[in-house]
């Protein structure tokens, strides 16, 4: 029995390089590990409620491990029994005063709805994380935050290093989220669970829906009303019991892209990837690559834990280019870094757009997938807010490509790497624990080529 969510934060190492080479057919079953979005939720809303949560299918990566510890700080108790974490909440405004900053590592979740958890609490709440998180932009959270009445005591042009303190009396908001994010959407809802009252979040696009989903499951009083243009008006009530629950996390869609577009690129591949989370705020990418020709099938249909999950079967496909329509995005926002990867291997041009949210993830994600792709010979063009990339079929590949911290830039230049001519490098591969710690054996099984190479 380990007592507490350890590791080592990945960016505290050394760079770890690695090479994808040509595979041959990837063939076989693979799980992937659960949803992230889910994870950190789990942890957050144990946390909170009353009573012994009990998770199982956890991910274990470092961005949800760093949640945990977060929410061991505020004093809840979290301990991993056999394969199942076991989480004693201490109660809605039951958390205690941190007694050091809360270290998010590399995680925009993590930190954006920890901040709406306990930013409104009456003492103060130090935030921190790694070279990448400190470079993306919190005012997004901030600005509702202080709306509440939450004193910004510390930031870095409104960046981390990040220091709340709760107001005596925090003010109920009506808070329009101006751009398309789940975490500030969060922020607020998790904020108003402890302002007496009604707190309403307008929401004019649909991002993941999990927060609202698991809240209602918790026992939070949580009403939605969706006007005929789609805007969605969801609206939560202060200081309810939250009461611990069983939660099964289903398998992550986003760490499921990188088995699939493998499979779909490397010739000879036939292989299916189990337990996948079908909600559909997740499944634009799977839309997508069937519209481009993939060979897809989604079967074994199932509920798990009140959410579908199923089985995704794949096989080599010849692709064609396609434009992804823009109000597709939030369905596939994490999914745009292998996309291009599957648009590079397909005949024609891909056209992605309303992709300004990608410039401010772990890296600007725009820029580092253009250079990436141009490293190995790749024709596209980046724009301010779209990625254009021209398929020839096949891609030369023999670039180096620069992850700058960032998971997903690392995983899918490694798939790249698995049918592209030449061999593909990355020069992290490090960060790619902090969301799916299997990627590397689990492809690897199917018949990936992966090797080290010296930092
Ligand atoms: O709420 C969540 O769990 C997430 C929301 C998305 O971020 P944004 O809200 O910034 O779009 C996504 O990119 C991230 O990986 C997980
Ligand atoms: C954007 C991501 O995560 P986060 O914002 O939690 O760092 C991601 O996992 O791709």
């Amino acid at each position: 029995m380990s007592s507490a969510p350890t590791a080592s934060a990945p960016h505290a190492t050394s760079p770890r390089p690695m090479t994808a080479s040509r595979s041959d057919g990837l063939r076989g079953r693979m799980r992937v590990p659960g949803d992230k979005s889910i994870s950190h939720r789990a942890f957050m809303f144990g946390a909170m409620a009353v009573g012994e949560t009990v998770v199982e299918g956890l991910l274990e990566g470092e961005d949800v491990l760093a949640t945990g510890r977060a929410m061991q700080a505020l004093g809840a108790t979290i301990e991993k029994r056999g394969e199942s974490w076991h989480i004693n909440g201490l109660g809605v405004g039951g958390f205690l005063e941190p007694q050091g900053p809360l270290d998010f590592g590399n995680a925009g979740t993590g930190v954006r709805l920890a901040m709406g958890l306990c930013g409104t609490y009456d003492f103060v709440t130090r935030f921190v994380g790694d070279a990448s998180l400190s470079a993306r932009p919190m005012k997004r959270v901030l600005d509702p935050l202080r709306a509440i009445g939450v004193e910004v005591v510390e930031h870095n042009d409104n960046r981390l290093p990040i220091a709340l303190r709760g107001p005596r009396t925090p003010l109920p908001i009506e808070y329009r989220v101006p751009m398309a994010s789940a975490q500030v959407k969060s922020c607020v809802l998790l904020a108003g669970l402890v302002i007496p009252g009604t707190t309403t979040v307008i929401e004019p696009i649909m991002t993941r829906d999990h927060t609202e989903k698991m809240l209602a499951g918790f026992g939070a009083d949580i009403q939605i009303t969706t006007e005929a243009d789609g805007t969605r008006i969801i609206e939560v009530s202060g200081l309810p019991e939250l009461k611990a629950q069983a939660v099964t996390v289903p398998g992550d869609p986003s760490s499921a892209a990188f088995p699939i577009v493998a499979g779909l690129i490397v010739p000879g591949s036939d292989l299916i990837v189990e337990n996948v989370l079908m909600n559909p705020t997740r499944t634009g990418l799977l839309t997508t690559l069937s519209e481009m020709g993939g060979q897809i099938e989604i079967i074994n249909r199932r509920l798990s834990g009140g959410e579908e999950i199923a089985d995704v079967h794949v096989r080599h496909s010849a692709l064609s280019g396609v434009t992804v329509p823009a109000e597709r995005a939030p369905s596939m926002i994490d999914e745009y870094p292998v996309l291009a990867v599957a648009a590079a291997f397909a005949e024609g041009e891909t056209v992605m757009e309303n992709l300004g949210e990608l410039r401010v993830k772990e890296s600007d994600r725009l820029a580092a997938v253009a250079r990436g792709l141009e490293a190995n010979g790749v024709d596209c063009t980046e724009e301010e807010e779209r990625l254009i990339v021209r398929g020839r079929g096949a891609v030369p590949g023999g670039g180096q490509v620069a992850t700058h911290l960032d998971h997903r830039i690392a995983m899918s230049f490694l798939v790249m790497g698995l049918a592209s001519d030449r061999p593909v490098s990355v020069d992290d591969r490090t960060m790619i624990a902090t969301s799916f710690p299997q990627f590397v054996p689990g492809l690897g099984a199917l018949g990936a080529r992966f090797t080290e190479a010296d930092a």
